[in-house]
């Protein structure tokens, strides 16, 4: 008899934490980000029009979607920013975008950033994560800026439609630190952020979970073979544990700094977003090193160095092939 899948839900869908490790497994370790910039625009000869916004992102999902049948990457993540600075026609092209991914069984992840009281949260979760919303994706990035708790309404919503939810601890640019690297619960807000991710996760996943004092956590549960699956994307012997619907950001260009702040990332239970591979200056090697026991759970994700092999789908292809051989697939 097939054991229930942990925190299964009931749209008809697995739940996402499970869909990810499946899409992980079978492309590897990458997100490709669709972040269609002016000046990208301008270097594939298009128009910084909605009309160039779509041939872009039409392009970009031919790539990513790969050849007969099997996704060249794990899932996409637009930018919705650079959606939204055309107005509603950009919109209309995000819609599009979303609707043909999901078409061509490619994950989506709308980085969106969103954050609100709990109350508003529930307005940005129906758009992003509910099956009726025209902009309904696989996950959405999140901000806990106004406390991981008022975050509550996406993350119910995500966990019964089997989508996913990415909440930024420690981002990836310099600035972050100010604020993620100084009080909360354990010493730093991103030690709150990761503690309050694995304490749902187990929830969802079935897991007992203790929390030390100091803000730590820690499973009571033990990692069993069943429960997780073997990493096989450079991550050697690593054992991926079962994920759940929260996954954090983590940038990586500043994953070594998790340790020296005490952070279990391992621990989360959850996928862990990893920006700023490539353009920003981060290697496949200074991720596996960065994430050590936690890599295994590790989306790099990845925009300009992939989209400035554009405009053809063949470069596009060629840079997504280079990128993984990198994270050592
Ligand atoms: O949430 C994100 O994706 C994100 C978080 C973070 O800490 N740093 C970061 O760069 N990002 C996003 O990841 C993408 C990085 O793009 P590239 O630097 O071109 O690969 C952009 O869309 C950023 O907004």
């Amino acid at each position: 008899m097939t054991a229930p899948v942990a925190g299964s839900v009931d749209a008809g869908r697995a739940p996402w934490g499970a869909r990810l490790a499946a899409a992980m497994d079978a492309a590897g370790p990458l997100c490709l980000g669709i972040d269609p910039h002016p000046q990208l625009l301008h270097d594939w000869d298009l128009p910084d029009t909605p009309v160039g916004l779509e041939r872009f992102s039409m392009t970009a999902l031919e790539a990513a979607a790969g050849e007969g049948g099997s996704s060249a990457v794990a899932a996409i993540k637009p930018q919705v920013a650079l959606y939204e600075r055309h107005g509603s026609a950009g919109f209309a092209v995000l819609e599009r975008l979303l609707r043909e991914a999901r078409d061509e069984e490619v994950l989506t992840i709308a980085d969106a950033k969103r954050g609100d009281i709990g109350s508003t949260m529930a307005g940005y979760a129906e758009a992003w994560l509910s099956d009726d919303s025209p902009l309904a994706a696989d996950a959405v990035t999140l901000s806990p800026y106004l406390g991981y708790d008022s975050l509550a309404p996406a993350l119910e919503l995500a966990e019964a439609t089997g989508r996913g939810v990415f909440i930024l601890a420690l981002t990836s640019n310099p600035e972050g630190a100010s604020v993620q690297h100084t009080g909360g619960v354990g010493g730093s807000v991103a030690g709150s952020i990761t503690a309050a991710a694995a304490r749902d996760n187990a929830r969802a996943l079935g897991f007992g979970h203790v929390t030390g004092t100091n803000g730590t956590t820690g499973l009571n549960g033990t990692i069993g073979a069943d429960e997780g699956s073997r990493a096989g994307t450079g991550g050697g012997t690593a054992i991926r544990p079962a994920l759940g619907p929260v996954g954090l950001v983590v940038g990586a260009t500043v994953a070594g700094q998790a340790e020296r702040l005490g952070l279990d990332l391992a621990g989360v239970r959850g996928a862990l977003l990893a920006p700023g591979f490539g353009a920003q200056g981060a290697s496949g090697a200074g991720m596996r090193s960065g994430f050590g026991s936690a890599w295994p759970s590790v989306l790099a994700t990845s925009s300009r160095a992939v989209l400035r092999r554009g405009p053809s789908v063949s470069g596009l292809r060629e840079g997504i092939r280079e990128a993984l051989e990198d994270l050592g697939r």
